[in-house]
This record gives structure tokens, sequence and C-alpha cells, in this order.
């Protein structure tokens, strides 16, 4: 039997009535902002701690995985992903960016990842990877990177949970947003509705007080955000900000 994907605790499901709103149904274009703290900006030493001071204001934690192959930069694997696992009950949002992600992706779903997101560029079958990630209890994304059309990709959507489209190159945190990758995420937001599709469109570097509410007028309803969050004063304060300018933006507020 093929296990159902773990649902998001508190995430407005389509189809349902929106609370304060009698009657009236969400589409996939006004689920509720998700906000993904990315803990690359984080204090490593401290990954639990870090983890725990965005609990109750974050939806996703963000999981950076970095090989130095895919991306000039190594960051962590599935080891700590499976000891911080235990450290919260926030979902993991894992994205690989790792050549060769049918090999580990899997193995970062049956360590309790709510989302897994690898790359366009580094899978040769999205599609295969993204239904052996759904029989393996999490949601399947494929991320965009920079210098990668997205047209070629709008095919998958119906296959796909999430679709990430980076803001930067992918590599490094602390890069300056890209508003012209907002094209890429008009084309999936068009796309999606024309089909009726329920993806979250997820946009990655860059995002803070001043971009994200452009992000989210494209289209945009799932925002990393790593220095922004991790580099604020008050991290949870710093999400709150973020997910307000953004659900204004999104018309959900
Ligand atoms: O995937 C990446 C970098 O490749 C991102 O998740 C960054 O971690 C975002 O960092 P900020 O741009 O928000 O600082």
């Amino acid at each position: 039997m093929v296990p159902m994907a773990r649902a998001l605790p508190g995430e407005i499901q389509p189809g349902k009535c929106a609370p304060g709103r009698p009657g009236h149904t969400l589409s996939a274009v006004e689920l509720s902002p998700i906000i993904a703290p990315s803990i690359l900006a984080s204090d490593f030493s401290r990954l639990g701690e870090e983890v725990r001071a965005i609990e109750g204001a974050a939806d996703w934690v963000h999981v950076d995985v970095m090989d130095n192959h895919f991306v000039p930069n190594l960051t962590l694997g599935l080891p700590v992903v499976q000891s911080l696992r235990k450290a919260t009950a926030i979902p993991f949002d894992v994205h690989l960016m790792i050549t060769d992600p049918q090999r580990w992706a899997p193995a970062y779903a049956e360590a309790g990842a709510y989302n897994v997101t690898f790359h366009a560029e580094a899978c040769d079958d999205p599609v295969a990877l993204a239904k052996t990630l759904r029989a393996a209890g999490s949601k399947a994304g494929l991320a965009i990177d920079r210098d990668t059309p997205v047209e070629p990709y709008l095919e998958l959507l119906p296959y796909l949970d999430t679709i990430l489209i980076m803001t930067i190159k992918a590599g490094f945190g602390g890069q300056a947003f890209m508003p012209e990758m907002l094209d890429k995420v008009r084309d999936v937001r068009r796309r999606a509705k024309v089909n009726n599709l329920e993806i979250r469109i997820e946009v990655d570097g860059g995002i803070a007080a001043d971009t994200i509410e452009q992000a989210a007028e494209a289209g945009a309803d799932a925002f990393v955000a790593g220095t922004a969050v991790y580099g604020a004063a008050d991290p949870a304060e710093a999400i709150r900000k973020l997910r307000g300018l953004a659900a204004r933006a999104m018309g959900v507020a």
C-alpha cells in the first residue's frame, strides 16, 4: 500500500472554507502564506536551539543540503536531518542541492521530512522521483535554478506538490534578490490556475521585508528566508512581519 503524504499541521486546505469568510471556498491561489526560515543562516553550533527559536512562528523549517558538486558549497546531510528531526515538531522543507538526488532523496522522506525538493538540473526523471517521494511519505518538490527556464517543466506540475523558484543562484545565503526571476513564478501561477492545480509556489533567495510582497504579488505562496529571519534580533517577530506582508499581498490577510 502506498502511504499517504503527511498532512501539514494547521495548513488551510484548498476547497475548505477560509476561517472568517463563511461560504468562501479557497482556491489554490488563496492558500495562506508559508514562511520557511532557512537554517543556512543560523548558528550551526546550536542548530537545535535555533530551530526551537522559531517554533510557533514558522510554518516550515527550510533545510539546505549542499554537496559541493551540484553547488560550490557544503552544508549538512542525512545524519544531521535525522538528529534535528527529533529536536522539533516543525515540518521540514528539505532542499537538496546535490547531484544524484534519485539516490538520496527518498531517505530524507523516510527521515520524516514533510517536503523534499530536488533540482530539475540534477535529475533525469523528475516525475519518477516525485512519485518515489510521495510513496515514501513526503511531498515532492522541484527546484528551478537561476539559469534554468521553467517552461519545459510546466507539464510536470500535476506530479508535484511544490515548485521552488530560485530568486538567486543556488549555493549561498545572503545574496541579492533577483526580481526578474518572478516571471517564472507568474508562468507557474498562470498554469496552475488554468489547470486548477493545488501546488505550492516557493521562492528562495533574498526574501526579506522589502522583497516578499513582489514575490507574493507574482503568485508565490511559500517563502524561504534565511538572513531576514536568523539575522534579525527577534527571529519570531521577523517571521510574523514577513507573514503579514505576504498575506496582504496575496489578499488573504
Ligand atoms: O538555497 C539557498 C541558497 O542556495 C537559500 O535557502 C538561502 O539559504 C537563502 O538565504 P537568504 O537569501 O534568505 O539569506
